[in-house]
């Protein structure tokens, strides 16, 4: 509809490379290092740019100025075209959605999630309770060398899944590594050419073999897994006393059962848990994998980290979220932490909700728009040092807490992760448990140890690496 919109006269489209017919600029777009091509591109083009994805013109923004003023207000605030995700979710759910069923489920998310403690003491201790089974289980490694990933991703998504399930589950439960290795495979192939393909060509490759197909198969399975548990939901359910996420949905789908309007179905309900489920898991393991290599790499920021949780929190109580105001150097780590690694460059495409004059263009309603979230953490106007990793980023000549309006790693406005607080306080919690326990040591050379990231289509990761924990 977009091109057809276009061809009638509507849209005057920012410049950019010239498009092949049907394949569009992917000469241009190096699968791997797809965010790496697009920067190379905005530096021809600008910070406000076209390219073509098949014959689907897709609006590029970079840079802190203009995502700023794209994100303020509505316009770009709906989701933009994921036919993989659409594929397993439809447009059901947050993720996916627009409109008003966005709107009433983000809300719901949001506000349910704040009752049951995003910021407050309830999910504060359900963090704090994982974090101290996840330090037991490092004590069986006996400060053997050991690759950290697995711990990570049980010990995170037993906190999502306290929330929506409400309980955590042992770390050997059979249905429990089945939802976390489904979701690292869904994470995997999301970086996976075969999804620029799907992206491309949805049609063809639902008939063509490969990995996609693998994929969707095993959602259908977790989402059969996440119906099984709102079934057991209903039948134990005490509307005056709800007990996690799924509770309170089953609740609210009573109350507005006579409303036509009403986006509270079952259809919603299961994806809405899934979209919780596979948003809060991935990424908040991953930084906190990819926050400990940093750390190996460099023991003198770990050494200031110790020095202030010993000063601040000691040894002989466990670490709270009130804790941070008084650590302003563990939050600066924290914050370059995500703003070096840099995890989801190119953040979820968003769509034009509306024809946008944006600058000197116009942006037809629809169009397919990526915030280059990369060219904000790397602006060079706002990081003095972008390339290189240091806390100074975010500590001023007194050693407070800096603030950066350029730190967006949550995206930014109406559509911005919903997750943020929950996230925060996770990797605040697990980071400083596992240091006030443990201190790091390093099975190579720290000259060795390679802080780049392995980058894949949709987010970054770092290099596979082990690591010993001595307890202190
Ligand atoms: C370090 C951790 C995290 C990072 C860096 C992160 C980042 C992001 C980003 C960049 C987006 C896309 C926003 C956009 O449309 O531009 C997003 C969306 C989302 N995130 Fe997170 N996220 C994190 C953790 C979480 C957690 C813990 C949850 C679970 C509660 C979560 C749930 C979601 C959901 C549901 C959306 C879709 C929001 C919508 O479309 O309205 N995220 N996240």
């Amino acid at each position: 509809t977009v091109l057809k919109r276009m061809k009638q006269g509507v849209g005057k489209l920012p410049p950019g490379p010239t498009a092949l017919p049907l394949l569009g600029n992917i000469l241009q777009l190096k699968g791997k290092e797809l965010f790496r091509s697009i920067l190379k591109l905005s530096e021809k083009y600008g910070s406000v740019f076209t390219i073509y994805l098949g014959s689907e013109p897709v609006v590029m923004l970079c840079g802190y100025e203009v995502l700023k003023e794209a994100l303020n207000g509505d316009d770009f605030a709906a989701r933009g075209s994921l036919p993989l995700l659409k594929r397993i979710t439809g447009d059901h759910g947050v993720i996916n959605s627009n409109g008003e069923r966005w709107k009433q489920l983000r809300r719901f998310s949001i506000v349910t999630l704040n009752n049951f403690g995003m910021k407050k003491r309830s999910i504060e201790e359900r963090i704090q309770t994982e974090a101290q089974f996840l330090v037991e289980e490092f004590r069986k490694n006996k400060e053997q060398p050991f690759d950290p990933t697995i711990f990570f991703s049980r010990s995170v998504s037993n906190v999502i899944c306290s929330v929506v399930f409400g309980d955590r589950f042992d770390y050997e439960d059979t249905n429990f590594l089945f939802l976390i290795i489904t979701l690292d495979d869904l994470f995997h192939i999301l970086g996976t050419v075969w999804v620029q393909l799907y992206s491309l060509f949805p049609n063809v490759m639902e008939y063509l073999p490969g990995p996609h197909k693998k994929v969707v198969k095993d959602m259908d399975q977790l989402k059969v897994f996440i119906q099984e548990r709102v079934k057991m939901h209903q039948d134990t359910l005490d509307p005056n006393c709800p007990r996690d996420f799924i509770d309170c949905f089953l609740i609210k789908m009573d109350q507005e059962k006579e409303n036509p309007l009403s986006e509270f179905s079952m259809e919603n309900l299961v994806t809405t848990t899934f979209d919780l489920f596979a948003g809060g898991t991935e990424i908040t393991s991953t930084t906190l994998r990819f926050g400990f290599l940093i750390l190996l790499k460099y023991p003198e920021v770990e050494e200031k980290l110790h020095e202030e949780i010993d000063r601040v929190i000691g040894q002989n109580r466990c670490p709270s979220i009130e804790d941070r105001n008084a650590m302003p150097y563990t939050e600066a780590v924290i914050y370059e932490i995500q703003r070096f690694i840099d995890i989801v460059p190119l953040a979820l495409p968003r769509a034009a909700t509306r024809d946008i004059q944006f600058r000197q263009y116009v942006i037809p309603k629809g169009t397919t728009v990526y915030t280059v979230l990369s060219s904000v953490l790397y602006d060079p106007k706002h990081y003095q040092n972008p390339e290189s990793f240091d806390p100074n980023h975010f500590l001023d000549a007194n050693g407070c807490f800096k603030r950066n309006d350029a730190f967006m790693p949550f995206s930014s406005g109406k559509r911005m992760c919903l997750g943020e607080g929950l996230a925060r306080m996770e990797l605040f919690l697990f980071f400083t448990t596992i240091l006030q326990n443990f201190d790091l040591k390093s099975d190579i050379d720290l000259k060795e140890i390679d802080v780049n990231p392995e980058t894949s289509g949709f987010s970054r990761v770092p290099h596979p690496f082990s690591f010993c924990l001595l307890p202190r």
